[in-house]
Formats: C-alpha cells, structure tokens, sequence
C-alpha cells in the first residue's frame, strides 16, 4: 500500500474530486474531519486546550467555539504551536489508524485528503505521491463568492490568506485541472486512479508486512513445539 497526499486551496475543488474519488471506491482520510473529532468534548484533547485556554475559548453548548480558536491561531503563532502541540499527536493517531485498516482491508493506496498538506510540510515525506486540486483564480474566486455568499473584496482576502494556489504547483506530482466543468475533472480523475491502481508500488509495504507475518507466525510455532515437548 501506498499513501497519496490531496491537497488545494480554497474552493478549488478538494471536496468534489474526493466525492468521485470515494464514488470509484477510493479509501479516504478526510484530515479535517479527524481535527474537529479530537477536540470533541470530553477528548483528552479539549480538556487540555480548556485547561491552557480557559473557558474563554466555550460555547454555551460546551463544545469548543473553534471561530474563536482559528482566531487564535491566526493572530498568535506562540498560541498556535501550543494548540498545534496538543491536537497534532492526536490526529497523527488517528491517521495512522485508518491507515492501517485501510491496509488489513487492502487497499492498494489510500487518499489523505490534508487542505495544508504543503503548508505544513510535515505530512508530504510519508506521500508516495502528491495530488493537487487545482482551478484558475478567476474560477475560484467566482466559486469562492457564489459557494459562501461573500463579496469580492470578501473572498479575494480568503483566499490571499492561504499560499497561491499557482506556487503548489510545481509541488504536486499530480494536477487535476478543476477549472473546466464536472464532466471534465471526472475524466481526470478516473485516469489518475487507474494510473494509481495499475502502479506496482503497494507491494514493498505488502511483501514487507507478509514477510513479518510469516516470521511472526513462524516463531510462534517454534515456541509451542517447545511448550509441548
Ligand atoms: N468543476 C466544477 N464546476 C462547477 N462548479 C464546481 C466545480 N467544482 C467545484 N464546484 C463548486 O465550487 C465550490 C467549491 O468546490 P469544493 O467545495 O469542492 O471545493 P473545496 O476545495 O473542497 O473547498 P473548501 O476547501 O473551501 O471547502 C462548490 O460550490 C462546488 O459545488
């Protein structure tokens, strides 16, 4: 098995090449997701967060007001590592565990769908490959202002906030061009997943794990003959 980083920018089109991804029957792993799920109340992460925070950072429901903490992190970089630090480890976690049931399922490659993928630089050394979302910016600010209502002045800020998406680039090893229509992407996307399926580069991680198993199993039949002699 092998891992393929998703990434794009704002409104480029992330969420409907994962639902064509997913329709292809694709395993997923939505990093999004997993971040709201760790801080969920009652986590090991929100009761840390609330400690550092104070209950400030609350919602009348108890549940953390995550406006008020993407503030946070926005304007204060000595609060964000402290926040970074304490969800980071938990949604590594989390990955790594639907990873591996991805892989005991076998999958032959699996989707981590990270909108910061080469923002954070972290993740992109466990990627065989990079995939990224892409549409022109006249297209994805028209996107932007129709999608959440906003104004041009509006999106035109959201989107400078993020790194352009032209500089990812040269960074991605696969581009689905998301500028034309539906019909269009969806072609790309079903020739990029059979590239991915027909590509030999899960079977090092299968061999690997199969030859561990066999050692495993191996060794503990060695120990049995010796209990029972
Ligand atoms: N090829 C397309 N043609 C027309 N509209 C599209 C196309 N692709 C996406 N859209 C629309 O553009 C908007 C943004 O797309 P989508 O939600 O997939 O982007 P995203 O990258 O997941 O956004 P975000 O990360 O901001 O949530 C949506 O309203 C979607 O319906």
């Amino acid at each position: 098995m092998f891992l393929v980083g998703l990434t794009g920018g704002i409104a480029s089109g992330k969420s409907t090449v994962v639902s064509i991804l997913r329709e292809l029957g694709c395993a997923v792993i939505d990093a999004d997701l997993i971040a709201r799920q760790v801080v969920r109340l009652g986590t090991p992460a929100y009761s840390q967060i609330v400690q550092h925070f104070g209950d400030g950072v609350l919602l009348v429901s108890g549940e953390l007001d995550r406006e008020k903490l993407g503030a946070i992190i926005f304007s204060d970089p000595e609060k964000r590592c402290v926040i970074n630090s304490i969800t980071h480890p938990q949604i590594r976690r989390e990955m790594l565990r639907q990873t591996l049931w991805y892989f005991f399922l076998g999958y032959r490659y699996v989707i981590l769908d990270i909108p910061l993928l080469f923002e954070s630089r972290s993740m992109t050394r466990y990627m065989k490959h990079t995939m990224l979302v892409y549409c022109d910016p006249q297209t994805q600010l028209e996107r932007l202002m129709r999608r959440n209502s906003l104004s041009r002045d509006e999106a035109t800020k959201r989107i400078a906030a993020q790194l352009p998406l032209d500089s990812k680039l040269p960074l991605a090893d696969h581009v689905i061009d998301n500028s034309g229509d539906r019909d269009n992407t969806r072609r790309q996307v079903l020739q990029l997943h059979a590239r991915l399926e027909s590509s030999l580069a899960y079977l090092p991680v299968r061999i690997t794990a199969a030859t561990v198993a066999t050692g495993l199993v191996v060794l503990a039949c060695g120990l049995l003959r010796r209990l029972w002699q």
